[in-house]
Parts: C-alpha cells; structure tokens; sequence
C-alpha cells in the first residue's frame, strides 16, 4: 500500500519546486510551439517541468505510472489502469502564462485503483497551495476549505472556458450554453483561463460552478478532488457519473446548482482521452 501522506508530501514539494521554475521562466523569453492548431500552445517551460516533476517523483517512487500532458504529446498512452498513478498538467494555463496573465497552476492528482486520492493545485503566481486527500477534506496554504451554500443559480457566479476548438459546430454549441446561462440570468460568467484554478474558486466559495466540454484528465483530476473535498458535487455536463477521460466536466458547490447547468449546457463529445491515436 502507497503511503497516502508521502505522497501528498512529495506532490507539494514537488510542485512547489515546479512553481518556481515557472516564476522564473515569465521573466524570460518566452518562445511559443504550437500543438494541435494555432491556439493550442505549448512552451518549452511546459516540457521541463512536465520532466522535472516525473524524474523527481520516479526516484521516490520508482513502480508509479505517469499520466502527463507534455508525454501524451510526445506520443505515450494516456490510460488509467488500477495501479498507482500519477496525473501531471505542469502548466494549467499555458495561454496566460505565454501572456504573462497572472493566473497559472501546476497540478498534480494521483489515483488508485481509478480513484483520486490525491489532488495538488498550486496556483504558482498568487502562491495559493490547494491541497486534498480523499476523505480528509481540502485546503489552501494550510487552511481549510468549503464551497458556497448558494442554492439560486441567479445569485450565482459560474466559470468556464472557451476551449482551444475553434470548429463553427463546437463553437456554436459553446455560444449556446453560454448565453442560455448569461440570460438565466446569473451574475456573472468568468473564466480564469486554467481549468485547474476555475474548479479551486469553486471549492473556495467564490464561484457556484465550472463546467467545461474539451478539458483533459490533466486539467482536472487533481482539482477534482479538491472541490470534492471542500463539499462540492462533480459530474458530466449530461448529468451523469464524472467520467475523468471524457473530457467533459461540471464541478459545483452542490447539485441543485450543477443539475440547473446540465440543464442550461449544449452537450458535445470530443474524442476521449484514452481512445486510440487516430490513423493519419
Ligand atoms: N481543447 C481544449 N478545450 C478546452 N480546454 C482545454 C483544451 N485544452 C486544454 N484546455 C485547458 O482548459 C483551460 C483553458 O481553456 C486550460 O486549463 C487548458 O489547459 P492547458 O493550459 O494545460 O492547455
Ligand atoms: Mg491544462
Ligand atoms: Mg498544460
């Protein structure tokens, strides 16, 4: 059995060292690569880190598998098996930390046996620790944290993201939920441009609800957790059971307010995570 605290003790370390690369490196050039399109960017800050947090934690752990954004890149699997496995975004936020937007989080989440047991957020750039273990609660800098008790969608703030998928048919159906959601009316939509610090303002109170179609398992198993932990409800944008691969995802401060998005939300599929490469 792995030791759960070593763990999380690792994963804080770890990223707090990741953190400070990342600091650094805003302060230099920063030379910009394309992945799949024109806005799917990538930096070289990315790769470095995605390498310093896997070498750091295979000597530690040397049996422990490695779900990581920049690897999955570079062509590996990205399955979930039972075995103990750590998943890594280095950067969460690639786009603001290319622009020097001052939100940008380095997240780590380990499962076991599928399950997150593990979930590290470090928004790198407010110096904000989000931390969770299953059944342990979640916290930040120390502090522990709870959700909103806010049940009326229209006293709420919700928070999204438009995705790096600019096809007119994706497009569209993201427009469409947004508007249905802006016209409910809420207060507010917001959108803090990483997927990993949206869901830690969910389970800080300060935002209702995240949701978002087109993230990755990387994006969100650490800050899964964390919203969890802090009494939050996760689940897919068609109301069903979280799915980590299917790359859609609503985390809310409780159901009546995430059943009210499932309602509001033009549902699409993107390919999974863990479906194979397609043939060229
Ligand atoms: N194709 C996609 N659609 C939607 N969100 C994506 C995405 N690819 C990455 N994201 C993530 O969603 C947020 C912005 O939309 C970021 O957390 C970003 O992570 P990244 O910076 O690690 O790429
Ligand atoms: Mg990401
Ligand atoms: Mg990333």
């Amino acid at each position: 059995m792995a030791n759960l605290q070593s763990i999380m003790d690792h994963a804080v370390a770890v990223a707090r060292k990741a953190g400070e690369v990342v600091r650094e490196a805003l302060s230099d050039d920063r030379k910009v690569m394309m992945k799949s399109s024109a806005v799917d960017l990538v930096t070289q800050t990315d790769q470095k880190v995605e390498q310093l947090i896997i070498q750091s934690v295979k000597e530690k752990f040397p049996s422990h598998r490695f779900i990581g954004e920049e690897s999955v890149a570079a062509g590996e699997a990205c399955v979930l098996t039972d075995d103990p496995t750590w998943i890594i975004d280095p950067i969460d936020g690639t786009t603001n930390f290319v622009h020097a937007f001052p939100f940008v989080a380095i997240s780590i989440g380990f499962a076991m046996n599928k399950q997150v047991e593990v979930g590290v957020v470090y928004s790198c750039l407010e110096d904000k620790m989000f931390t969770a273990r299953r059944g342990k609660g979640a916290f930040c800098n120390g502090e522990p944290l709870a959700v909103s008790d806010q049940t009326d969608i229209q006293q709420s703030i919700i928070s999204t993201e438009f995705g790096a998928n600019r096809d007119p048919e994706a497009v569209d159906k993201i427009f469409c939920s947004l508007r249905n959601i802006l016209s409910l009316p809420v207060h507010g939509v917001r959108g803090a441009g990483t997927a990993a610090i949206n869901m830690c303002l969910v389970a800080s109170g300060c935002v209702e609800g995240y949701y978002e179609i087109g993230v990755h398992v990387w994006d969100i198993a650490a800050g899964s957790l964390v919203v969890s932990e802090a009494g939050g409800v996760l689940m897919d944008v068609d109301g069903g059971e979280l799915d980590l691969m299917s790359r859609r995802i609503i985390a809310a401060n409780n159901r009546s307010i995430a059943e009210r998005l499932v309602k509001e939300i033009t549902p699409f599929r993107p390919p999974r995570d863990d479906s194979p490469p397609q043939k060229l």
